[in-house]
């Protein structure tokens, strides 16, 4: 059982090597319970291969992985089900099951973890989680394809919440959306980190998302977290990547509107 102080998920010593290409060598990280973790670092980095190695679909070369204090690598799937129950997953893009309804999107870990629920109760639940990530109920019997890019991420976002998630895994949750729809998605999941006590691992490289809603930000680089802290930490770091990544012109027009939105809150 995990003590409350620890950290919910702690990395140490990653390796992930893929032929001659070596993504991560020594990558240590601690994620606090409760916190929104921005994670950061250029393309190509290995930002989606530590969340793939974290929840159990990368075998890493070497290095150790706990989550809710239980060692994860090397375990095979039956060993870890109690583990993969307690946390939610929106991929890239959604990844949602283009043949199946929204509702029966988010009733996949639901019949998956719990084959012998009742399917009226898989039912409510799904049309709970729909309203939960502010889709309209009437969304739940729609195809994917028959929903904008934001309708999408939310129908993942119910299907990652369909567990009641402790842990939740964002992979670029607002890449594709306009500023509006992005920052909607931002203040949702928020609200919901807040509401439902969650920890959120995010991975972004939306500026205005590192600065409305991250606790801190861990910054991949030279195959491993060079830096984690609040951004003005960050700022503080006198690393070159980190200087241009918050102090270049974008990440100065994130400060600026992230400014604005607090003073349109306090007015
Ligand atoms: N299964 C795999 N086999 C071989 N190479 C892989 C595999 N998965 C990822 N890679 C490589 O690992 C590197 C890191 O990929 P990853 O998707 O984690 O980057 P990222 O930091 O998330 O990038 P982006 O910001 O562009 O999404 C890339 O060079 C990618 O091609």
């Amino acid at each position: 059982m995990a003590r409350s102080d620890e950290p919910i998920i702690r990395v140490r010593g990653l390796r992930n090597q893929f032929g001659e290409q070596m993504i991560h060598d020594g990558l240590d990280l601690d994620v606090r319970r409760g916190e929104i973790l921005g994670v950061v670092g250029g393309s190509g980095t290995g930002k989606s291969v530590l969340m793939r190695s974290i929840i159990g679909l990368q075998q890493p070369t070497a290095g150790e992985i706990t989550v809710f204090g239980e060692p994860t690598l090397g375990r095979d799937e039956t060993e870890t089900v109690d583990i993969r129950k307690r946390w939610g997953v929106l991929f890239q893009g959604g990844a949602l099951f283009s043949t199946l309804t929204v509702a029966e999107n988010v009733q996949v870990p639901l019949r998956e973890f719990y084959p012998n629920m009742d399917p009226a109760l898989t039912d409510q639940i799904a049309s709970y989680k729909v309203v939960m990530t502010g889709l309209p109920p009437n969304a739940g019997p729609k195809y994917p394809a028959e929903l904008s890019g934001g309708m999408k991420k939310r129908a993942g976002l119910a299907r990652a919440l369909a567990l009641d998630p402790e842990l939740l895994f964002l992979d670029e949750p607002t890449a594709g959306l306009d500023p509006i729809g992005a920052a909607a998605f931002d203040e949702l999941t928020r609200s919901l980190q807040r509401t439902l006590g969650l920890t959120v691992f995010l991975i972004t490289h939306d500026l205005d998302t590192l600065h409305a809603i991250c606790d801190r930000v861990a910054v991949l680089a030279d195959k491993r977290v060079i830096a984690i802290g609040t951004i003005d930490e960050l700022i503080a770091t006198d690393h070159p990547w980190i200087a241009e990544y918050f102090s270049g012109p974008r990440g100065r027009a994130a400060v600026q509107s992230q400014h604005a939105a607090q003073a349109r809150t306090t007015s």
